[in-house]
C-alpha cells in the first residue's frame, strides 16, 4: 500500500515531514507515560516522596506542555498538506491524460477520468494524511510502551508481545473484509450513477414509450441493491470486528489477572502494578482504534487503485525529435491495419492502401461498420495502426508533433459538441485570435449566418449544454464554420447520414461543397449524399474494413460494380417519399 502511494505521489518530502512530526508526538506520549512508574514509586508507598516524585513530575509538564506544541504545529499543517497532495495528484493526473490517444476518451473513460480528478485525488490526499497520522500513533504509541514496560517489567512486556500476533491476524482478516465490501459497495453505488444518468438522458424515450415510470422503478431497484450491499457488508464485517476487540479485550483481561496474581504474591509492588495497568490500556487502545483505520485505509487502496489506471494507461508515443509543420496537404495510407481491441481482435481496417492527393476530395464509401470513421480518426491519429503507415503531407503520422499535425487538420463530424458559450465563441474556438472579418467570412461560407439572423440575440445566442438549443443541421454548420476558420489544409467530414430537414440538408452540402471546392484544400468526407459523391474527385470504397474499389466516380458507376450499386441504394433513399395520400372516397 505504501508503496503504490509512493508511487503515486513520487514527492512524498510533505508527508514525511507530516509523518516525522507525528512519530514524535507518539514517542513522546509513549515516554510521557513512562513518567508515571517513578511518579507512582514515589508518590504510592507509606510515607509519599514528593522531593523524589517533583523532578518527573516538572519533566511530565515540560513533555506535555511539547506535546501540546507540536499538535497546535501539526494539525494547520496537516490540512494544508491533504489540499496540496490532492492538487498536486489532480494535476498529474491531467498531465497525463493530454498525453492519451484521444481515443482513449471514451464514455466509460471520461467518467473514471471525471471521478479520478475529483473524488478519488481528494480522497488520497485526505485519507494519506487523516489516516497516516493516527496510524503512526496507532503502532508508535504502543512500540514505545512495549519499550518502557521491558524496562520496568519484562513479565508484562512479554504478556503484551504474545497479544501482537493474534491482533494482527484478526486485523488482517477484518481488513479483507471490509475491502472486498468496499469494492462490492463501489460497484453498486457506479450501478445507481449509471440508473441516475439513463433515468435523465433517456426521459424523452420513456415517456414518449408510455413507459415513463420504468426508469424509477429500475433507479429504485439499483438503489435497493445498494442498501443490501452495505447490509451484508456490515453483516460480514461484524465477526471478525468482533474477534479483533475481543483479542485486545482478552489482553487487557490476562494483564490485570497476572498483576493482581503476583501483588498478592508479593513479588509486584502496587506502585509498579498500577503504573503497568495504565501502560497495558495506553498499549492495548491504539491498537483497537486500527480496526477502524483499516476500513479507511482500504478506500484509499481501491482510489489509489482507480487513479492508477488512469496514470498507468499508455501516452501516445512521441517521437524523439517531432516535426512542427506539414509540408503538403496529402494523406496515405499504405497497407494498413487496425483494431480496436487487444492484438489479435477483430480488425476494423485489413490492409488499407489509397492516396488523397493535396487539394482533391476524396469520399469514403460503404456500408455501416466498414470502417469509414476509423479511417478518418487514424488520419487524426486518436489511434495508431497496429500494421502499415498513415502519412500526411509524405511523413508518417507519428513522426509529427500530434498538436502540430492537428493543427492542420479539421474534423467535422456528425456529433459535434458545442460549449455553453454563444455561437460566435462557439466558432471562435478553432482561431481565438481571428478577426471579426475573418470570423463572418467563415460562419458566411458555412451559412451559419442564416441561423443568426433567426435568432433573437443573434451571434450572441447561446446555444446551451452540447449545444442543446441549435438542431443537428445547425450544430454541423457551426462545426464547418469552425474548419474554414481553422483554414486547416486538411478537413476530415463526416456527413450526416440521417436525413435533415430540407433547408439544412442544402444549406450542410452547399457548406461542405464550399470547403471542398478550394483547390488548397485536401478532403476526405464520409459521404452519403449522391451530390457530394458525384462531385469528389475520387471514391475509396469499403467493405468489411478492405479497400473493394478506388476510382472516379463517374467511372465507377460506368463501371457497374461496388460503388454504382452503393450510389443507386444512397439516390433511391433520397428520392424517397411517402406516397400521397388517396383521400377517401
Ligand atoms: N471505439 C470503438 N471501439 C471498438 N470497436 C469500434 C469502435 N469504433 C468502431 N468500432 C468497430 O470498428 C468497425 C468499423 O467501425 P467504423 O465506425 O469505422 O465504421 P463506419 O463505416 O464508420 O460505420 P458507420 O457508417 O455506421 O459510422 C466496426 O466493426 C465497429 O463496431
Amino acid at each position: 500500500m505504501i508503496r503504490r502511494l509512493h508511487a503515486l505521489l513520487p514527492d512524498p518530502g510533505l508527508l514525511l515531514r507530516l509523518g516525522a512530526l507525528q512519530a514524535v508526538l507518539a514517542v513522546l506520549q509513549g515516554l510521557l507515560l513512562g513518567l508515571l512508574v517513578p511518579v507512582l514509586h514515589a508518590l504510592l508507598r507509606p510515607e509519599p516522596d514528593f522531593g523524589a516524585a517533583t523532578p518527573w513530575l516538572l519533566l511530565g509538564c515540560a513533555g506535555v506542555l511539547g506535546h501540546g506544541v507540536l499538535t497546535v504545529i501539526a494539525t494547520p499543517v496537516g490540512f494544508a498538506a491533504s489540499m496540496e497532495l490532492g492538487a498536486r495528484l489532480r494535476h498529474r493526473i491531467v498531465r497525463h491524460v493530454a498525453t492519451l490517444p484521444l481515443g482513449w476518451f471514451t464514455a466509460g473513460h471520461r467518467a473514471r477520468l471525471a471521478r479520478a480528478v475529483t473524488s478519488d485525488a481528494g480522497a488520497i490526499g485526505q485519507l494519506a494524511v487523516t489516516i497516516g497520522a493516527p496510524a503512526i500513533t496507532a503502532t508508535l504509541v504502543p512500540a514505545t510502551v512495549l519499550v518502557v514496560t521491558l524496562a520496568v517489567d519484562w513479565r508484562t512486556a512479554l504478556l503484551f508481545l504474545a497479544v501482537v500476533p493474534f491482533a494482527w491476524l484478526t486485523l488482517r482478516r477484518a481488513g479483507r473484509v471490509a475491502s472486498a465490501a468496499d469494492i462490492e459497495l463501489e460497484r453498486a453505488a457506479a450501478g445507481i450513477a449509471g440508473r441516475a444518468v439513463e433515468f435523465g438522458q433517456a426521459q424523452p424515450v420513456l415517456r414518449a414509450a408510455g413507459q415513463g415510470s420504468t426508469g424509477t422503478v429500475r433507479m429504485r431497484a439499483a438503489l435497493e441493491e445498494h442498501r443490501e450491499v452495505y447490509r451484508r457488508g456490515l453483516r460480514r464485517s461484524l465477526l471478525p470486528d468482533l474477534s479483533y476487540t475481543a483479542v485486545v479485550m482478552g489482553g487487557f483481561v490476562a494483564v490485570l489477572l497476572v498483576g493482581a496474581h503476583r501483588v498478592t504474591s508479593g513479588s509486584l509492588a502496587v506502585a509498579e502494578a498500577v503504573a503497568l495497568l495504565v501502560l497495558a490500556v495506553r498499549f492495548l487502545e491504539p491498537l483497537g482504534t486500527l480496526i477502524e483505520l483499516i476500513g479507511a485505509l482500504r478506500a484509499m487502496d481501491n482510489a489509489v487503485g482507480r487513479v492508477r489506471s488512469v496514470l498507468g494507461t499508455p501516452a501516445l508515443p512521441a517521437p524523439r525529435a517531432p516535426v512542427t509543420t506539414v509540408a503538403r496537404a496529402d494523406v496515405e495510407f499504405s497497407g494498413v491495419t487496425f483494431s480496436y481491441g487487444a492484438p489479435g481482435a477483430e480488425p476494423a481496417l485489413r490492409d488499407v492502401s489509397f492516396r488523397c492527393p493535396p487539394g482533391s476530395t476524396t469520399a469514403l464509401v460503404g456500408p455501416s461498420g466498414s470502417g469509414k470513421t476509423t479511417v478518418t480518426r487514424l488520419i487524426a491519429r486518436f489511434f495508431d495502426a497496429d500494421a502499415g503507415t498513415v502519412r500526411v503531407g509524405g511523413l508518417d503520422v507519428r513522426d509529427y508533433d500530434h498538436d502540430a499535425l492537428l493543427q492542420d487538420i479539421a474534423i467535422v463530424f456528425q456529433d459535434v459538441y458545442l460549449f455553453d458559450d454563444t455561437i460566435e465563441e462557439n466558432v471562435r474556438i478553432a482561431h481565438p485570435d481571428a478577426t471579426r472579418e475573418q470570423f463572418l467570412a467563415a460562419a458566411r461560407a458555412a451559412r451559419l449566418d442564416e441561423v443568426a439572423d433567426r435568432l433573437p440575440e443573434g451571434w450572441l445566442t447561446r446555444v446551451g449544454e452540447g449545444g442543446a438549443r441549435l438542431s443537428g443541421g445547425e450544430r454541423q454548420r457551426v462545426s464547418i464554420a469552425r474548419a474554414f476558420l481553422k483554414r486547416s489544409r486538411i478537413v476530415l467530414i463526416d456527413e450526416a447520414a440521417s436525413a435533415l430537414d430540407p433547408e439544412n440538408e442544402r444549406a450542410v452540402g452547399d457548406a461542405i461543397a464550399a470547403l471542398a471546392g478550394d483547390p488548397e484544400r485536401t478532403v476526405v468526407v464520409i459521404a452519403h449524399a449522391p451530390a457530394t459523391l458525384a462531385a469528389a474527385d475520387r471514391v475509396v470504397a469499403l467493405d468489411g474494413g478492405r479497400v473493394v474499389e478506388t476510382g472516379d466516380p463517374a467511372g465507377l458507376r460506368r463501371a457497374g460494380g461496388y460503388f454504382a450499386r452503393l450510389y443507386e441504394q444512397y439516390r433511391e433513399a433520397r428520392d424517397w417519399h411517402l406516397p400521397a395520400r388517396t383521400p377517401r372516397q
